[in-house]
């Protein structure tokens, strides 16, 4: 499957920020080297932005209320990362202004390839903007964090690698690439595999340095396949045409192809109960110029 890359939103009009873009991401491999008291998982992970996302319109309330204007099947309003991000970014700063919010989704959601995360992160930038707020970058990747350990990394805005839960980041520079996509048709809760009694929580830590040169693996992959059979499949259909990998918590599984015409072919082939896509990566977020 094609898509329409992304690109910065018409800003002419200051009472909207009609199709912002949340774009996915990728965890080229990901290492659990630890656990913190409060359970969750100290991670190292290098974060590869795609130039694939969900895409979002913002209008300006004048009454502080917070609507999402449209329907997202398996998420209530009240639920949705987009509306706890703008209430949020309203609480911290004590803005009265309020937004109309529609949420266009595309990406496929328990896919580790964070649309969620984007989605929320894509809120704050956006609605720092239109309400005049003027957070900078380091102060709203810290508001993301309490809804997510994936939501800084979007507005890092830069292909990163990770360290703590995900939050510690430094830029990485990649070479453009293009990827097969395939998402199994399963959700995965990340919070399930995390939960594992089998997870390997003691890869020994690698320096950024050495990434290139490092075998490394998704320590959540094996967790994921033995509970979701599907994914297997996948790993195992993509690792005919090239070597795959799961993302972050999965179920998404992808691979680097040669070319982008390689890329298309391969998912062309994709089995038809999967879905398949030709992703390019993106270096930046779109939205990127917006935060100091
Ligand atoms: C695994 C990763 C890799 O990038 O991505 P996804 O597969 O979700 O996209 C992330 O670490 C996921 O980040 P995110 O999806 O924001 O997770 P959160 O909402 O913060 O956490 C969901 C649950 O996962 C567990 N969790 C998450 C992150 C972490 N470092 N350790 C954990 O133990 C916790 O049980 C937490 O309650
Ligand atoms: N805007 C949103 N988009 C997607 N999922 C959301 C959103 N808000 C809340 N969620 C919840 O978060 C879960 C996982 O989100 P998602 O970011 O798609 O996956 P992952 O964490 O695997 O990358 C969803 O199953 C859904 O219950």
């Amino acid at each position: 499957m094609d898509h329409a890359a992304l690109t910065p939103p018409d800003t002419s009009d200051p009472q909207r920020l009609p199709g912002c873009p949340a774009p996915s991401k990728l965890n080229l491999f990901l290492h659990v080297v630890g656990r913190r008291a409060d359970g969750y998982h100290l991670l190292q992970t290098a974060f590869r932005l795609l130039d694939w996302g969900d895409t979002l319109d913002f209008t300006l309330r004048g009454d502080g209320e917070i609507h999402r204007t449209t329907e997202v099947p398996g998420v209530p309003a009240e639920q949705d990362l987009v509306m706890r991000a703008a209430r949020l970014l309203q609480a911290h700063t004590g803005c009265r202004l309020g937004a109309d919010i529609a949420l266009h989704k595309v990406l496929p959601m328990g896919g580790g390839i964070g649309g969620g995360s984007s989605d929320a992160a894509t809120t704050l930038i956006a609605l720092n903007r239109l309400w005049g707020t003027g957070l900078g970058r380091a102060e709203l990747q810290a508001l993301g964090l309490q809804l997510g350990a994936d939501v800084p990394v979007f507005i890092f805005g830069r292909d990163a690698f990770a360290e703590g839960v995900g939050e510690a980041l430094q830029p990485m520079a990649l070479a453009p690439a293009w990827y097969v996509l395939v998402s199994p048709g399963v959700a995965v809760p990340t919070a399930e595999i995390f939960c594992a009694k089998d997870l390997t929580r003691d890869t020994p830590p690698i320096r950024m340095a050495d990434f290139a040169a490092c075998t490394t693996r998704n320590d959540l992959q094996p967790v994921a396949c033995k509970l979701y059979p599907e994914v297997q499949s996948a790993v195992d259909w993509l690792m005919q045409h090239a070597p795959a990998r799961m993302t972050g918590s999965g179920a998404c599984v992808f691979a680097e192809a040669p070319s982008a015409q390689d890329a298309e072919r391969i998912a062309a082939s994709c089995p038809q109960r999967w879905s398949a896509w030709k992703v390019r990566s993106a270096s930046r977020h779109p939205l990127y110029e917006w935060l100091e």
